[in-house]
């Protein structure tokens, strides 16, 4: 048996597997928290790979390692590889008016996704690159490499401080707003035109199966991954499969073999980890809006699922429409979340929390419809992340999706899809970790619901 190890270093927490690499099978794991914030010096989050891998067991007896991260994070370097400011997350909404002014700097929308399929928004880090250079002058001269959370980490795995020696691969780099998936290539003069006028170093773009370096025991380092390319992986989903993930943010993915093309923004073009597309819309508001619900009403989580699933489909009335930290899809970063439909008859616990849970996917189930609207095929849905832990959640979102909806015996599967690729460039071929062990639910649809949350969400306020 051949360990592999992989690591998701995601928003809320770091996360580690072994696995043996021709089966897939889970040897080890260990997970430690990443602080709070929006903005986050990158060695917190080495330190709490280290905490998390030493929990894992350590990395002493592994033949290869992968990493996989949280997309878009702003990582600015200096030229002698030390961090310029602390690294501006995907959800770190202060570069909404720099995206803005980047998109009509270039002619718009439609220039944006004919040039490398997706639209800047607060997220992608060619905004966030606008923001700096407008906002930090300085810092944004002080810049000579700019990478992401997974090149960094993947980087310090290697025990390298040269700015040469910077990777990434397809998936993270798609994300940026200066590479094209369709064409696998950067586009530095979208580069210089969010940084007005500045070039900095950018990672080299490996090979989904390459050997990027080698880790101070020698184990294998693969090139990594962005999370959400990590997830598909680890799930091994295939065309015709959607990805629902509930996280920090709430995703809709695919695995095609066409990029999509959005003018609207909604559906980014991204790449997956293996050299196919992986269109993608992501919300601000994924799992915290049900945490937040249920400290709002007093209760643990396991309690709130019970409130939600004693209610009735449509909550007595009740919508909840989740835009708690402003929305990304639709692309409202100033909104706020809100409670539509209350009587004094309705207003009571279990049909807020049915709200929650119902606004939450309802918010998904239309993010997957832009999915749909671009061609793509979905013949099931598969709900990971934190979010699906939630009985609730499981047993709600087929009457929402209108589909049965599949979820996968809780794993990580972003760290799973990063000892999967370890697994690929250990072994220079693709293991197939298919695995049986997975739920489905089913329950008839209700449209209805959805239909009333679309006219709640047309009712948002979009200005604090
Ligand atoms: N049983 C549960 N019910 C509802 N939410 C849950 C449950 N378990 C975990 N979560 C939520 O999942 C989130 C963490 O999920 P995770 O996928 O690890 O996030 P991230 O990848 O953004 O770090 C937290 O907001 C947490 O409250
Ligand atoms: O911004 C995106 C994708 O575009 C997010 O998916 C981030 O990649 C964060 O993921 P989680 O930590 O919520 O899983």
């Amino acid at each position: 048996m051949t360990p592999v190890a992989g690591i998701d270093s995601s928003t809320q927490s770091c996360k580690v597997v072994v696995c043996d690499a021709e089966s897939g099978r889970v040897l080890r794991t260990g997970s430690s928290a990443h602080p709070a914030g929006t903005a986050v010096d990158p060695e917190r989050w080495w330190d709490a790979l280290v905490r998390a891998v030493d929990e894992a067991g350590g990395l002493d007896d592994v033949a290869a390692v992968s990493v996989g991260g949280q997309q878009h994070g702003m990582i600015c370097l200096d030229d002698s590889g030390r961090v310029v400011r602390e690294a501006l997350l995907w959800n770190d909404t202060r570069s909404a008016d720099a995206a803005t002014h980047l998109v009509s700097d270039l002619g718009g929308p439609e220039r944006w996704v004919d040039e490398v399929g997706v639209v800047p928004v607060a997220a992608i880090t060619a905004a966030k690159l606008r923001w700096l250079a407008d906002h930090e002058p300085h810092h944004a001269d002080a810049t000579a490499a700019v990478c992401l959370p997974h090149d960094w980490l993947t980087w310090r795995l290697r025990g390298s401080s040269d700015l040469a020696a910077l990777t990434t691969d397809r998936s993270d780099a798609s994300g940026t707003g200066y590479f094209s998936a369709r064409t696998t290539t950067y586009r530095t003069d979208l580069l210089e035109l969010a940084l007005r006028g500045r070039s900095p170093h950018l990672p080299e773009v490996a090979e989904p199966d390459a050997t990027v370096g080698r880790t101070a025991s020698g184990a294998i380092v693969g090139p990594g991954a962005g999370d959400n390319a990590a997830a598909a992986l680890g799930l091994v989903a295939e065309p015709g499969d959607c990805v629902v993930s509930l996280g920090t943010s709430g995703v809709v993915s695919a695995v095609t073999n066409t990029a999509p093309r959005d003018p609207g923004g909604l559906v980014a073009g991204f790449a997956d980890a293996t050299g196919r597309q992986l269109p993608l819309v992501c919300t601000l508001n994924g799992a915290p809006v049900l945490a937040a619900t249920a400290s709002s009403l007093g209760v643990d989580l396991s309690t709130f699922s019970e409130l939600a699933l004693s209610a009735e489909p449509g909550a007595g009335g009740l919508v909840l429409v989740p835009y708690l930290n402003g929305e990304r899809s639709p692309n409202l970063p100033a909104a706020s979340g809100s409670l539509h439909g209350i009587t004094s008859d309705n207003f009571i616990p279990a049909n807020v929390a049915r709200a929650a849970v119902e606004g939450l996917l309802c918010s998904l189930v239309t993010c997957m419809e832009y999915i749909l609207a671009q061609g793509t095929a979905v013949h099931r849905v598969i709900l990971i992340g934190g979010g699906a832990r939630s009985s609730a959640v499981q047993r709600i979102a087929p009457s929402l999706f209108g589909r049965p909806v599949t979820v996968p015996s809780a794993a990580e599967y972003v760290a799973l899809g990063a000892a999967r690729q370890a697994a690929w460039a250990y072994s220079a071929t693709l293991p197939d970790w298919r695995s049986a062990d997975r739920a489905e639910f089913t329950a008839p649809a209700t449209p209805e619901v959805v239909d009333r949350y679309r006219d709640a969400a047309e009712l948002t306020l979009t200005r604090r």
